[in-house]
């Protein structure tokens, strides 16, 4: 029987945890703090920071949104960040990407204080990730790693595949499931012989931004397969990279789309700024 992992399920179950985790924290007096920096008026982007918002309201984290013209000054967004950075309030700094085009977005990242920086997009927290002593990782590999040990599936040893390498989700994927003893392959649109190598994946990440670009006949059979797409239809419907029809019949687990992948990335991003509130010392 295939299973199907179901990361809005676990999100409402992590959610719980996180309630009572904030609740110990203010009894110490400490409000886990959130600051999400919008710039322009992306109608997608609009939503997902609603649904941070909603969700920190939710679990008890305070939320700070705030949203800039398109044509701010890189300059203008720079101060912000300093703000944040000496703003004892504020735990997690977050920069909705993309940033327009005028807006070196690696200075902006790296302009983050690296023990305030919720995405895990800072080198400093790139490199620890890659030595094994990750502090503030990525959400969304972050968010696979939670639904594969809370669906109890073993990794060390296993063949894991994770085809795409951005550096939000497929290389720092590839540290998490590399610090949990798999052997590990990073695919990607240059690679040779892909259908090879996904045949021979226990566990199979994808990460391309390809409608159904992985089908049930290409996956090994009892394989753990996760959906990382998140694309639009014609119908503007969420669809994943892998078509689920089919590879469920083939799968041992698998995620969906929507339902999978996506609603973990929010609940890390929660759960990191608690952690981050948790290390006050004051
Ligand atoms: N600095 C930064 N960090 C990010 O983490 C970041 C970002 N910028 N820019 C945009 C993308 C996008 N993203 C999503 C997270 C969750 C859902 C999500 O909850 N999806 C649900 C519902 C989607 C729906 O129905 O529209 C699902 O897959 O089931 C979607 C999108 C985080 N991003
Ligand atoms: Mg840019």
């Amino acid at each position: 029987m295939t299973e199907i992992i179901d990361g809005k399920e676990l999100a409402k179950t992590l959610d719980n945890e996180m309630i009572r985790q904030v609740g110990q924290l203010k009894q110490r007096g400490v409000v886990p703090g959130l600051a999400v920096i919008m710039v322009g008026n992306d109608a997608a982007s609009q939503i997902y920071v609603r649904n941070k918002h909603r969700r920190s309201q939710k679990i008890g984290i305070q939320s700070r949104d705030i949203t800039f013209p398109w044509d701010i000054s890189e300059t203008e967004l720079l101060a912000q960040i300093d703000d944040l950075n000496h703003d004892p309030d504020i735990d997690g700094i977050l920069v909705q990407l993309p940033l327009p085009k005028h807006i070196h977005a690696k200075a902006v990242l790296e302009h983050i204080s690296p023990e305030k920086d919720v995405d895990g997009f800072h080198p400093i927290n790139v490199g620890r990730l890659w030595n094994n002593d990750g502090k503030i990782v990525p959400s969304t590999p972050y968010g696979i790693m939670t639904m594969l040990d809370r669906y109890h599936v073993q990794i060390a040893g296993k063949n894991a595949l994770i085809i795409g390498r951005s550096t939000i989700v497929g290389r720092p994927m590839a540290a998490m499931l590399l610090n949990a003893n798999a052997t590990v392959t990073i695919a990607h649109s240059q690679t040779d012989n892909l259908k090879t190598l996904v045949h021979a994946a226990d566990i199979l990440i994808v990460a391309v931004g390809i409608s159904h670009f992985i089908r049930g006949e290409d996956i090994k059979p009892g394989a753990i397969v996760i959906d990382v797409g998140m694309n639009r239809d014609s119908n503007n419907h969420l669809t994943g990279d892998v078509d689920f029809d089919s590879a469920k019949t083939v799968a041992s687990m698998i995620t969906p789309v929507p339902g999978g992948v996506g609603p973990m990335t929010i609940t890390m991003l929660m759960q990191q700024t608690i952690n981050i509130a948790s290390r006050r010392t004051k």
